[in-house]
C-alpha cells in the first residue's frame, strides 16, 4: 500500500491516490491525487460534468471508485462508510428539508437522528444557530428562508455531529453577492476557528479565490493543476501584477514614468488605472520597481503585489487542454 505523506505531521483529512470513476464508457475522475490538511480549505474548481461531484460521492463512500483509493480522517469510504457519515459533514448544493418545520425543529430532527442527548442537542443547535446567523429567524418555519439562510441551515445541519471534514457542493450557487460572502465568511470561520478541513466544490472561481488557500483544477474528469493561486500562476507562464502610487505632486510626465518602467527586467506590460499604475512582470519587481522610482526622485506611497486573477488561470488551462468551456 501507498505510505500516506502530507506536508505536516499530522494525518491528512483527505486523501486519494489513482482515485477513478468510469461510467460506461464515459471516464468521470479520472487518476485523482488529492491531500488536504486539517484546516484547509481547498476548491475544486470546475465546469459543470467536470467529476467534482462524482468525487465528492466518492470520498463519502456513496459511490464505489473504479480504481485507486481513498482515505477520509483515515478511513475507507468503501468500507467505512458510516463511520465517514459520522465524522464528515456534507452540505449538497440543494440541501432538503421540511418546509412545514422550523430551522429549530429541523435542526433536532437531525439530531435526534445522529443521536445526539437532549441536552446536548438543545445547546449546540442554540450555539450553531448563532454561528450562521439565523438565531432570530429559528423558529420560523423554512419555507419562508430565502436560498442563502437555508445554505447556511444547511452547514449548521452538518456540523451537528461537530465533524472533522465539512464537503460543500456548490455552496454559493444562486446567492447574490450578500449572500455569497455570508458563506464564505461563515466557511473561513470554521477552517481557522474549528480547525475543520473543508473542500468546496465550485464553477464560481472569484467566490473560491477569496476563501481557498489551495485550489485544484478539474478539467473533463483530470485536475490538471493544484496549489495556492500564485503558485499556479507562476506554474503557467502567468505574471504577476504590482500595483504602484506615486505622490501626487511628483512631476515626472506618465510617458517618462511608463518608460523607465518598461525597461526594468521582467516587466511586460505598465499601464494606469485611475490613480495606481499596474506593472505586469514576470517575477516579484517590487523591489526593483521602487528603487527606480527613487533614482527619478518619485515618493512611493503605495507599493502592493496582486494575485493574478483566477478566472485568467483558469481559461488558461481550458486554452491548452483545449475544451472550449467556459465557466462563471
Ligand atoms: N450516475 C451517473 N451515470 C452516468 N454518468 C454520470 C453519472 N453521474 C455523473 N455522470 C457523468 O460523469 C461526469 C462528471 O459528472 P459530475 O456530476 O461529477 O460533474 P460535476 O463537476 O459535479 O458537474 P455538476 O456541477 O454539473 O454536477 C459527467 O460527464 C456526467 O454526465
Amino acid at each position: 500500500m501507498t505510505v500516506l505523506t502530507s506536508t505536516d505531521d499530522r494525518e491528512p483529512a483527505i486523501w486519494t491516490d489513482g482515485l477513478a470513476k468510469n461510467y460506461g464508457n464515459t471516464v468521470a475522475v479520472d487518476d485523482l491525487h488529492l491531500e488536504i490538511a486539517p484546516g484547509e480549505v481547498f476548491g475544486l474548481l470546475g465546469p459543470n460534468g467536470a467529476g467534482k461531484t462524482t468525487t465528492i460521492l466518492m470520498l463519502l463512500g456513496l459511490s464505489e471508485p473504479s480504481a485507486g483509493q481513498a482515505r477520509v480522517v483515515g478511513l475507507d469510504p468503501t468500507r467505512q462508510a458510516l463511520e465517514v457519515k459520522r465524522r464528515v459533514g456534507y452540505v449538497p448544493d440543494n440541501a432538503g428539508f421540511y418546509g412545514g418545520l422550523t430551522g429549530q425543529q429541523n435542526l433536532e430532527y437531525t439530531a435526534q437522528l445522529n443521536g445526539l442527548d437532549p441536552a446536548t442537542r438543545r445547546d449546540r443547535i442554540a450555539s450553531l444557530l448563532d454561528e450562521v446567523g439565523l438565531a432570530e429567524r429559528a423558529d420560523e418555519p423554512v419555507r419562508t428562508y430565502s436560498h442563502g439562510m437555508r445554505q447556511r441551515l444547511g452547514i449548521a445541519d452538518a456540523l451537528l455531529k461537530d465533524p472533522e471534514v465539512l464537503i460543500l457542493d456548490e455552496p454559493t450557487l444562486g446567492l447574490d453577492p450578500r449572500g455569497a460572502d455570508q458563506v464564505l465568511d461563515l466557511v473561513n470561520d470554521l477552517a481557522s476557528q474549528r480547525s475543520v478541513a473543508v473542500l468546496l466544490a465550485s464553477h464560481l472561481l472569484g467566490q473560491v479565490q477569496v476563501v481557498c488557500s489551495r485550489v485544484g483544477i478539474f478539467v473533463d474528469g483530470r485536475m490538471v493543476a493544484s496549489g495556492t493561486v500564485d503558485e499556479l500562476a507562476a506554474q503557467h507562464g502567468g505574471r504577476l501584477v504590482v500595483e504602484v502610487q506615486t505622490a501626487q505632486d511628483d512631476e515626472l510626465e506618465d510617458q517618462d514614468l511608463e518608460e523607465r518602467l518598461r525597461d526594468l527586467p521582467g516587466i511586460v506590460s505598465v499601464h494606469r488605472e485611475g490613480e495606481l499604475w499596474l506593472v505586469g512582470a514576470q517575477h516579484d519587481a517590487r523591489q526593483d520597481i521602487a528603487t527606480r522610482l527613487q533614482e527619478a526622485g518619485l515618493t512611493v506611497v503605495h507599493l502592493r503585489q496582486r494575485s493574478e486573477e483566477l478566472g485568467a488561470i483558469y481559461r488558461r488551462y481550458f486554452a491548452e487542454e483545449g475544451s472550449g468551456d467556459t465557466v462563471g
